[in-house]
């Protein structure tokens, strides 16, 4: 396995498909290690994460972004044991923050965004995921928080494998400002970046910002 061996083996400016394979098989692998850890949390552990993370996301966001007010800020609808910052969501929404959420609308394709208030009916969308109605108003994010399953030290996220953060990123321009949110005990020595990975602006832990890159594109 690849964490078996030095992490520079991976040259990330390679496309040797057999390395390629390498990377999707460990990746694969601990996608399911991070997700049976995240299953195995009692439900108040998660819910002390949840509030940690909630709280140092308003600190990032009041230091950086004048509490996020009058941009638009595309959060997530918690799964699968995912930190859940939907308290969060409305008291920013009261704040002045326009909420969005994501969703898949076309399959292996950048993600979509619609406007999100504490009055919106959620329907069921790809993977069973809560998503806004389709008459609500589509939205494109000026900072995006990316749940992760994994990171690493140089910015790096592991998700659930569908590649659609990465290619909401590459297709978005100017690009939104990126904040990486999990679980701090879901770090890696490294993801083995590839050629279509591109690093998070910020990682965001339950114990504050963990990576923060100077060159944003
Ligand atoms: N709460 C939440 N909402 C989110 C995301 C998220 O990570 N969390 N997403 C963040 O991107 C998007 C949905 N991401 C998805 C990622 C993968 C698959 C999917 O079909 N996965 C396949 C396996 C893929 C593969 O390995 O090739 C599956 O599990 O069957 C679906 C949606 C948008 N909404
Ligand atoms: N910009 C892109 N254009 C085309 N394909 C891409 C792009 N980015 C990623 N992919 C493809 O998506 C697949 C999954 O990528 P990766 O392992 O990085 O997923 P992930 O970041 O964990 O998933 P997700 O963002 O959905 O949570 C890869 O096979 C990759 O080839």
């Amino acid at each position: 396995m690849a964490r078996e061996i030095a992490p520079d083996y991976f040259d990330p400016l390679a496309t040797d498909p057999e390395q390629a394979r390498d990377v999707a098989r460990w990746r694969g692998a601990e996608r399911n290690r991070l997700r049976a850890a995240r299953d195995r949390m009692s439900v108040a552990s998660r819910k002390d994460v949840s509030v940690s993370l909630a709280k140092q996301l308003q600190r990032l966001l009041i230091n950086r972004f004048n509490g996020g007010r009058g941009k638009v800020l595309s959060v997530y609808w918690p799964i699968k044991g995912e930190p859940d910052l939907r308290p969060l969501m409305a008291e920013l929404h009261d704040e002045g923050v326009t909420i969005a959420l994501p969703l898949v609308e076309v399959k292996a394709a950048p993600l979509a965004f619609r406007r999100w208030t504490p009055d919106t009916r959620m329907v069921r969308g790809d993977w069973n995921i809560p998503v806004p109605p389709p008459d609500a108003e589509p939205m494109t994010p000026d900072i995006t928080l990316a749940p992760l399953v994994g990171w690493d030290p140089a910015g790096f996220r592991l998700g659930y494998g569908g590649g659609y953060f990465d290619r909401t990123l590459a297709a978005l321009a100017p690009r939104p400002v990126s904040i990486g949110v999990g679980f701090h005990t879901a770090r890696l020595q490294t993801i083995y970046p590839q050629p279509h990975d591109i690093p998070l602006d910020f990682i965001l832990t339950d114990a504050g910002v963990q990576v923060e890159r100077q060159e944003r594109p």
